[in-house]
């Protein structure tokens, strides 16, 4: 709170009024100074005094040690040199006397003239020399007095002095205490601030305080991390060295196998010229296969007939058995005791044989039969378009054989077809094959198409030329596929569609031909080879001649079923005899199969025959019409064989 200063007062101290002395200001006695109050009061004082405060009078009585420089009155605060200086003036002159003390303050020469003060003799008129000491004496006092009223003068000049000081000061600490009333305000003012800061950091150091609690409980909790960090490092430390020891030995391996890969790497190289040149010789040889293949069944015949004859069932038991003797894979005679032209035909016995392409038993299995038809499937695929027929009479087994049962081993033609084309292009794709599989499912029921694959619609299917060799079918849907699954549940689907009729021989007799078709197109980029081939699995309807018991409904069938038949026979003879017109768009059947009948195509004809006595007829039917188509065929091939031969010579 102090300031620097010659005239360090506390503001505190109250500045006394002014009041004139002799005309002049002077402040009041008071506790300000106690120089200004002995001065003030200095007046009144007599000589002696002026002594007991230490002033040094002009009387020669006085000590010599105290000289007049040595009653400098010492001023009570030290911090008003201005009031020093201006005492010390004063203390060299004597102060006025008072009447009283006249005598005793008188100097010492003046002590040596009579003394006027004791008893005031009186000078005679004649005493000129006592009445001039007596002038003297007067004079002397009289300058002594105007010596006192100069000293006084001056000193009232110097209270003057120091009163303008005072003012000054007085002014000073006026301005320095509103400053300092000013600083108050601003230090109350930053009190509160510091008080309101103060609190708020109290706010804050509590929830500093309870964020370290936090971080603490969060530092622990991190510490013991760390210490599991710690272990788990240990750990992985341990398996890095486990690691880095089996790395260097891995590295000397990979070194050993660096040098022997190479030598691998030129092996390679030799090794996949080798397989290249071995593909193309593949390739070769499938072109090769190909065309031995398909002279083959041109030399078995473009139109085969094979014979089946289905096992008796367990429905059938009781039912008399028609006698089949199998004496070759090729022949088939049959023997009934039955002869229906004769009254007494239980007596006589009946024997028919026959010759085909193939004939089954009833003990040959579903494979047997693939077996042969296989070939035909691969003539497919090798872009031959090929007709599956299965002929017979309702109930002979037909569908059986065309679609088959369940299991693996009853499986039928189309699924086992199915499996052969996509087996062959997943290997022939690694040769360099390209492959598309599109196929449909339809019916024809009393000469309407029915979409298998669509079998609720009522759109119209009317076959349509495309090209010259090509036809197609209105609205079918043809559906393209990937996989053998994906086929497989195509012909699912048509199964269900299938138009299915109780018949007197069979209550799940199918009264249409079903037609499965499978188009597969291949390529070969490399080779520049493209082929496109069809395989057609028709399951005819069934085929019993006309009985005057059938049915109204029944009677349009067979008529439709047999009309449709009877094309197919002439429309094949017509093919085998290479004559000029084929009637192919007598029926739906042949003009849907036409592409796949005429030209370089393979039909084969699969009669099944029903091993009842009582189908005897129907048999000897089904077996002459396969024998009509044999025949032509066989007189053909007998042709191509002796031409061949012709040509070798
Ligand atoms: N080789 C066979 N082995 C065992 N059972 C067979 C064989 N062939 C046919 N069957 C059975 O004979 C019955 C009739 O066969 P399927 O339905 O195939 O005759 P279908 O000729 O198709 O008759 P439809 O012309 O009326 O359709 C079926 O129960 C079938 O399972």
């Amino acid at each position: 709170m102090g300031e620097p200063g010659p005239s360090r007062i506390p503001s505190k101290l109250p500045l006394p009024p002014q009041r004139k002395v002799n005309g002049i200001p002077r402040p009041k006695p008071g506790p300000v100074s106690t120089l200004q109050s002995k001065r003030i009061t200095r007046r009144s004082m007599s000589v002696p005094d002026l002594r007991q405060m230490g002033a040094a009078p002009t009387n020669q009585k006085q000590p010599a040690t105290r000289a007049p420089t040595q009653r400098t009155v010492q001023p009570v605060n030290r911090k008003r040199p201005a009031v020093t200086a201006t005492a010390a003036p004063v203390a060299k002159k004597p102060l006025v006397q008072s009447e009283s003390n006249k005598s005793s303050a008188k100097p010492a020469s003046v002590n040596k003239a009579p003394p006027v003060a004791a008893g005031k003799r009186k000078i005679a008129p004649w005493d000129t020399k006592g009445q001039l000491d007596l002038a003297n004496n007067k004079i002397e006092r009289l300058l002594q007095d105007k010596e006192n009223l100069e000293a006084l003068t001056h000193d009232a000049q110097a209270v003057k002095d120091q009163l303008d000081a005072c003012l000054k000061e007085q002014a000073l600490l006026s301005s320095r205490l509103e400053e300092a009333q000013q600083k108050r305000k601003e230090t109350e003012m930053h009190l509160i601030e510091a008080q309101n800061q103060c609190d708020s950091l109290i706010a804050d150091k509590s929830a500093l305080a309870s964020k370290i609690e936090l971080l603490k409980s969060q530092l622990t909790a991190e510490k013991r991390k760390n210490e599991q960090l710690g272990e788990e490092i240990q750990k992985v430390e341990c398996s890095r060295d486990e690691l880095i020891s089996v790395s260097s030995q891995l590295r000397k391996d990979f070194e050993k196998e660096k040098s022997s890969n190479l030598e691998l790497c030129s092996k390679l190289e030799l090794t996949e010229t080798k397989v290249k040149s071995l593909t193309e010789e593949v390739l070769e040889l499938q072109e090769l296969r190909r065309q031995m293949h398909n002279q083959i069944l041109d030399l078995k015949g473009n139109i085969r007939v094979f014979c089946r004859v289905r096992p008796p069932l367990e429905t059938e038991s009781g039912r008399a058995i028609a006698s089949f003797n199998f004496s070759d894979e090729a022949s088939l005679e049959i023997k009934s005791s039955q002869d229906p032209g004769s009254a007494k035909s239980s007596q006589k016995t009946k024997s028919d044989s026959f010759t085909f392409d193939k004939v089954f038993s009833p003990n040959n299995s579903q494979d047997d039969i693939y077996l042969e038809l296989s070939q035909l499937v691969q003539s497919a695929l090798d872009g031959y378009n090929v007709c599956v027929f299965a002929y017979g009479q309702t109930g002979s087994g037909k569908t059986y054989t065309m679609e088959g049962g369940d299991t693996q081993e009853t499986q039928g033609m189309i699924p086992r077809a199915i499996q052969t084309i996509f087996s062959a292009i997943d290997k022939q794709k690694q040769m360099g094959w390209q492959f598309s599989v599109k196929c449909s499912f339809l019916e024809i029921y009393n000469e309407v198409i029915r979409d298998l694959l669509n079998p609720k619609s009522n759109l119209p299917y009317e076959i349509k030329m495309v090209g010259s060799d090509d036809v197609m079918v209105t609205n079918l849907k043809v559906e393209e596929v990937q996989s053998a699954e994906g086929l497989m549940d195509l012909l699912s689907k048509a199964q269900k569609s299938r138009f299915v009729a109780a018949t007197v021989m069979n209550h799940q007799s199918s009264r249409s031909h079903s037609i499965a078709q499978i188009r597969v197109e291949s390529s070969h980029a490399g080779r520049n080879i493209q082929c496109q081939g069809t395989l057609n699995l028709i399951d005819l309807a069934g085929s019993e001649r006309y009985n005057s018991d059938n049915l109204t409904d029944r009677k349009k069938e067979t008529c439709n079923i047999n009309k449709s038949l009877a094309c197919l026979t002439l429309v094949i003879m017509h093919l085998v005899e290479k004559s000029g017109h084929v009637p192919f768009r007598d029926s739906k059947l042949t003009h849907l199969l036409m592409p796949s009948l005429k030209g370089n195509s393979k039909t084969l004809m699969l009669v099944n025959l029903a091993p009842l006595e009582d189908c005897y007829q129907e048999t000897l039917s089904s077996l002459k019409f396969a024998t009509r188509v044999s025949a032509v065929e066989l007189s053909a091939r007998r042709q191509i064989k002796s031409r061949m031969a012709m040509k070798s010579k």
